[in-house]
């Protein structure tokens, strides 16, 4: 059979189908720049009709309690061994001055997750001292979204206390997590997993504790650590299987996953092994906006907002992604450590007039949401 053109492929996806994992890759292999610009025009089209013409952002402050972690991801520039210099552990009192500071500046989500500390614990037990941390900031911001701890740290909190999963999950739920960060989720290939990632869950484990978040009635977001040693096959096999955990999800009538954010790889200040296999600093613009392009076409329906990091790519780079099929610029995130340490140039805050100016150069109407993408009223309290 002869093989379909990019055209023939994006028509269909125009058209509402599915494509397949050979579509996917044969998008994420074109070269032309007419089939790039073609694939572009495409994803910018589906993301009009799926989300209309308005970019969200969100107000909303990043907190990581401690870069204290006995893992050792290849990646990871913020983890650091206790003792080390630039280790640090908040105590629960700067966690409430962060929030504070947070809600007076109008946040309405924290976004919090951390290494993964064997000594974080209340009595003996990690979950109690996680559940420690949800209370002590729920008590005092009951109306703030706490969007906290990935499938990675409740794997730690399960292991360490040697609970289930859904157990772990119900209890962070029942003391306040609102949703989980669909982070750790690197390249859902187990393959890549072992070079960047060892310690880590398995793709397998990654895919489970997002679907029991879902079953357990949270929502959780999705990502993907793109452009270090993966390949298009191995790219779009994690779409897939992202893909298809939404099906599932939502066919039972789970809640599902918010958003899809690419974060491409920030190399510089990376442990040296990787970063000299990958041999470049920074992430490549056109592969990541590329990507961003095939992912809006290729999650389809399923997934609909998409959004860039302009903490890895720059504002003006993640502004340029709102043309190749994102529809959320994000958030003001007031703090950022983990990319930031790794050497990214974003920076690691944004005023909202910063935020809307970027999305108005585009000639694009903006408008606030919360983490699950409502309406957030423009009533200051
Ligand atoms: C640092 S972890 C924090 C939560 C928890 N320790 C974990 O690994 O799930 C959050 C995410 O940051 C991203 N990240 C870490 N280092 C990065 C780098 N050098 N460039 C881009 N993203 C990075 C990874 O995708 C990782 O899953
Ligand atoms: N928090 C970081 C993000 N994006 C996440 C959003 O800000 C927000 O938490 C999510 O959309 C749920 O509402 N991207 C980064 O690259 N780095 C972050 O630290
Ligand atoms: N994935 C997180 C955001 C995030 C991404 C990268 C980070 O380094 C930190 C946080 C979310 O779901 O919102
Ligand atoms: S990515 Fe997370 S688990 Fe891996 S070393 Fe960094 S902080 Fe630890």
């Amino acid at each position: 059979m002869p093989t379909e053109t990019v055209e023939g492929i994006l028509d269909r996806a125009l058209n509402g189908h599915e494509l397949s994992w050979e579509d996917g890759v044969r998008l994420l292999k074109a070269r032309s720049p007419d089939a790039i610009a073609q694939i572009r025009s495409t994803a910018d089209q589906l993301r009009q009709q799926q989300s209309g013409d308005v970019v969200t952002y969100i107000i909303n402050r990043n907190i990581n309690f401690t870069n204290i972690c006995e893992q050792h991801c290849s990646f990871c520039a913020f983890r650091r061994d206790e003792g080390d210099e630039g280790a640090y552990w908040l105590e629960l009192e700067q966690l409430l001055e962060k929030a504070t500071d947070a809600v007076q500046r109008g946040a309405t989500e924290l976004c919090m997750q951390g290494g993964l500390n064997p000594k974080a614990t209340l009595n003996g037990s990690s979950l109690a001292y996680y559940l420690r941390i949800v209370t002590t900031l729920k008590d005092a911001f009951p109306q703030l979204h706490l969007h906290a701890f990935s499938p990675q740290e409740v794997q730690f909190i399960a292991r360490e206390d040697g609970l289930s999963y859904a157990t772990v999950i119900a209890a962070l739920r029942d003391a306040g997590v609102n949703s989980l960060p669909g982070t750790a989720a690197e390249v859902l290939d187990d393959d890549v997993r072992r070079v960047l990632c060892p310690e880590k869950i398995d793709t397998a484990t990654w895919l489970e504790i997002v679907g029991l978040a879902h079953q357990q009635g949270l929502h959780t977001t999705s990502t993907m650590l793109s452009g270090h040693i993966e390949t298009p096959e191995q790219q779009i096999r994690h779409l897939d299987l992202l893909r298809s955990l939404q099906q599932s999800s939502l066919e039972k009538g789970y809640p599902g996953i918010t958003e899809f954010i690419l974060l491409p790889f920030v190399g510089q200040e990376a442990p040296k092994p990787l970063r000299r296999r990958v041999g470049r600093d920074q992430p490549v613009l056109a592969d990541a906006l590329l990507l961003m392009a095939v992912a809006r076409i290729f999650l389809g329906r399923w997934i609909t907002n998409h959004q860039p990091s302009w903490v890895k790519l720059g504002l003006a780079g993640a502004t340029e992604a709102l043309t190749w099929g994102c529809n959320d610029i994000g958030g003001t995130l007031m703090e950022e450590h983990i990319t930031t340490m790794a050497g990214a140039q974003g920076g690691t805050c944004m005023e909202v007039e910063t935020l809307v100016g970027a999305i108005a150069s585009l000639d694009r109407p903006y408008r606030q949401r919360d983490t699950l993408y409502g309406v957030v009223s423009c009533e200051k309290g």
